[in-house]
């Protein structure tokens, strides 16, 4: 896979000096769902608007399918569909209409067949002559989601797509953000929701104070999430870890009271009951016992705690 969007060294600081993103780097692949995580006012908003080309960035270079956004904006921006945060729809036009009118903004002809399937993909079909007035939340939802396709984008940036929405809804949003991907179309959303990150992306990015602080793969941050540590406080510190216990790699406190051994709860064994006999041998008693599970919560709380 190669990069579609790609997004070097971006700064932005706002009137007034705030810096809102301190040189971000990140490459978005074609085809994958990425999501960005981060609590309010990590720079969520500011990085998209920027790549899409709403806000202009103080340094740093970004293109989308090899144009840059400055440079040849247009191309870039012809590229990108952009489903907002907030719904702001005209309450007296149709659903077709409204999605036909987005179209021809990005100076595309008018081609109802296309407008029509889309509709059909986001199960809005039967609502096309319904005026948007009458739509549920959801539906309202989903016809941004509409209008931002309508000039066929290659990538779709979502901006808090299921904030306020139920959680019958928001698991219809993903059938919907999974059934775009499955059409081709890149995606980004951003979400303060984990499990929405751990439901429908590809890639997790986690931000906080404008840095990016991680972007890793789902499936190898499930694999941490995977991993639980057993903790075990011995009757008496000790300064060495027993050569015979080499095999677990075993991390010793720095007072000596305690040994941790991970596992993978996924595994075939924990090799629990080995270390727990093998202790034995090495004359080594215990205390007391403890497990404990990473979880990405714990991952995304310890992170954005960190840069805090
Ligand atoms: N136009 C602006 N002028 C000055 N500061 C701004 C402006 N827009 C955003 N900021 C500041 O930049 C920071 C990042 O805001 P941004 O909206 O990008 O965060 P976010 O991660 O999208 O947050 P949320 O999850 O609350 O939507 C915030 O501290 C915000 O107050």
């Amino acid at each position: 896979m190669s990069a579609i969007v790609s997004v070097q060294n971006l700064r932005k600081s706002y009137a007034g000096g705030f810096e809102a993103l301190k040189s971000v780097n990140l490459d978005i692949e074609e085809g994958e769902i990425l999501a960005l995580l981060g609590p309010n006012g990590a720079g969520k908003t500011t990085l998209i608007s920027t790549i899409c080309g709403i806000t202009v960035p103080s340094s740093g270079a970004i293109t989308v399918g090899g144009h840059d956004t400055q440079t040849a904006f247009r191309a870039a921006r012809k590229m990108i569909g952009l489903v907002p945060q907030e719904i702001n729809l005209e309450p007296f036009e149709t659903v077709m209409s409204s999605v036909s009118f987005s179209r021809g903004i990005f100076g595309k002809p008018r081609n109802d067949a296309y407008v029509m399937d889309i509709l059909e993909k986001l199960s809005l079909a039967d609502k096309k002559d319904n005026k948007i007035m009458t739509l549920s939340g959801g539906m309202k939802r989903r016809v941004l989601i509409a209008k931002a396709l309508s000039h066929e984008p290659k990538v779709l940036f979502l901006d808090e797509p299921t904030a306020g929405v139920d959680v019958e809804l928001r698991k219809d949003m993903w059938d919907v953000v999974a059934a775009l991907k499955a059409s081709g179309v890149t995606i980004i959303l951003t979400t303060h929701y984990i499990e929405e990150a751990e439901a429908i992306a590809d890639r997790i990015g986690v931000i906080n104070k404008g840095e990016i602080l991680l972007v890793q793969d789902k499936t190898d941050l499930m694999a941490q999430m995977g991993q639980k540590q057993l903790r075990i406080e011995l009757a008496a510190p000790i300064d060495k870890i027993p050569d015979g216990l080499a095999a677990y790699d075993l991390m010793r406190s720095d007072d000596g009271q305690y040994l941790t051994y991970s596992y993978d709860t996924e595994g075939e064994r924990t090799g629990i009951t080995t270390l727990l006999g093998d202790l034995q041998k090495a004359g080594l008693q215990m205390k007391d016992l403890q497990t404990q599970q990473s979880s990405l919560e714990d991952i995304f709380v310890g992170l954005v705690k960190e840069t805090s």
